[in-house]
This record gives C-alpha cells, sequence and structure tokens, in this order.
C-alpha cells in the first residue's frame, strides 16, 4: 500500500529546547486515507500538521510526503508549491483583494496560465457555492465564505494531499457543519489524502482513522 505521508521520529522544540512539542513522533498516513488527530489543546497537532507540510523544521527525524523527503528548502517549495494544500483554523487569505485574486495567487506561483488558473477558479467556486462572490474583496465576505474560499485555494494547484487545522474552528455550528461537508466531498470526489486537526469528536469521527496525540506523541 502506497504511503502518502510517513513521519520518523520527529521531534520539535522552542526555546532554544526548553519547550519541547513533538518527542519522537512516529505516524505513516496511507494514499487516500482520511486521518483526524486529536488530543488535548496545546499536545502539538498544529505543530506536526506544520512539520509535515515544511512549514515547521523538525530537529530531529524525517518526514516523507508521496515518497519525497522533505528535508531542505527546495523539498519544501516544492511540497507547498505542488503537493499538498494547507487550511488553517482562520482563513488566511488577503483581506484587501478580491476571492479571485486570491485563488490566482498559488497559481501564478507555479506558472499556470490564465486561462487554466481561471477555468480551475471557476470549477471550484461551483463546487463550494462562491461563483457569486469572486469579485467580493475577501473582507466583505462572512466566515462561512472565507473559509470554504481557503478550501478553494488550499486546491487550486490540485495537490493530492491535504491538511487542515481545525478548518471549522472558528464558525458557528451551522457553517462548520456545511464547511465540513464540502471539504469531506471534495476530499472524496478527488481520492485526496487528508491529515486534519481537530477538537470536534463528531468531524473526527468521519475520518477513517482517528490518532490521539499524548505528551508529544501519537499513541499506538
Ligand atoms: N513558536 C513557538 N514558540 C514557543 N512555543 C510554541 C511555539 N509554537 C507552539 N508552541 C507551543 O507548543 C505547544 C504545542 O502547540 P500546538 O499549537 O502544536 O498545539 P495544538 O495541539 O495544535 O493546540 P490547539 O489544539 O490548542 O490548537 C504549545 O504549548 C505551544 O505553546
Amino acid at each position: 500500500m502506497a504511503m502518502m505521508i510517513q513521519i520518523e521520529d520527529v521531534w520539535r522544540s522552542y526555546d532554544e529546547g526548553r519547550i519541547e512539542v513533538l518527542k519522537g513522533v512516529g505516524l505513516e498516513v496511507r494514499d487516500g486515507e482520511t486521518l483526524a488527530l486529536v488530543g488535548s489543546s496545546g499536545c502539538g497537532k498544529s505543530t506536526l500538521l506544520n512539520v509535515v507540510a515544511g512549514l515547521e523544521v523538525p530537529q530531529r527525524g524525517k518526514v516523507k510526503v508521496a515518497g519525497q523527503t522533505v528535508n531542505d528548502e527546495a523539498s519544501r517549495r516544492e511540497l507547498l508549491r505542488h503537493q499538498l494544500g494547507f487550511v488553517f483554523q482562520l482563513h488566511h487569505l488577503i483581506t484587501g483583494l478580491t476571492l479571485e485574486e486570491n485563488l490566482l495567487v498559488p497559481a501564478v506561483a507555479v506558472g499556470l496560465s490564465r486561462k487554466e488558473a481561471r477555468g480551475r477558479v471557476r470549477e471550484l467556486a461551483a463546487a463550494t457555492g462562491l461563483e457569486r462572490r469572486l469579485d467580493r474583496r475577501v473582507r466583505e465576505l462572512s466566515g462561512g465564505e472565507r473559509q470554504r474560499g481557503a478550501l478553494c485555494r488550499a486546491l487550486m494547484n490540485r495537490p493530492r494531499l491535504l491538511l487542515a487545522d481545525e478548518p471549522t474552528g472558528a464558525l458557528d455550528e451551522r457553517n462548520r457543519e456545511a464547511v465540513f461537508e464540502l471539504l469531506m466531498g471534495l476530499v472524496a470526489d478527488r481520492g485526496l489524502t487528508l491529515m486534519m486537526a481537530t477538537h470536534d469528536p463528531q468531524l473526527a469521527g468521519r475520518c477513517q482513522r482517528m490518532v490521539r496525540m499524548r505528551d508529544g506523541r501519537v499513541e499506538p
């Protein structure tokens, strides 16, 4: 069975080792699997996702995504641009730009033609009910719309892996359900691998596998 993520004995600390967050994490996620990462606040879920995404560098250990070792700037850049999409708890869109402009940013970064990029924008906007919001500035969108926009942006470069850090954590219940349904629907349609940190047991239960973090490690 092909592995999408391979994490081996990963250690990450802050403040010159005084704050130890990841203490020898090992985890494998299969291609096409949906996995929920749960555990109490501060146990290191976000840090682990950031390490997988190459946004943070571990002091020790190995991370492979789609068989490629993530160990230098070039591999991290390649990973972020082509292999994975990331949805954060807060949308992280540029609020002064329109939604469409935001979605074009990752496409421009990989040199997609304007025509192709606009085609993808329309396709994702249709899939998330945002067709009539594309010309709006992000600061004029609702919380649920922003989060749906963030999901679109994460999928613009057609990654095979989606990482999500409390993707519905900042939303009210109605929006939470709607955004989650969209996310899971897009993951299923496209056969994506999903690794998602969540505090919501209901959302976690909708993933194929649930993994608990405790004291800087993943429970067996
Ligand atoms: N840049 C940093 N400098 C110092 N400490 C940090 C830094 N980033 C994270 N930490 C600490 O690492 C620990 C784990 O943080 P992390 O955000 O990974 O936890 P989490 O499980 O995602 O928590 P939550 O569920 O509340 O989002 C926390 O105690 C946090 O304060």
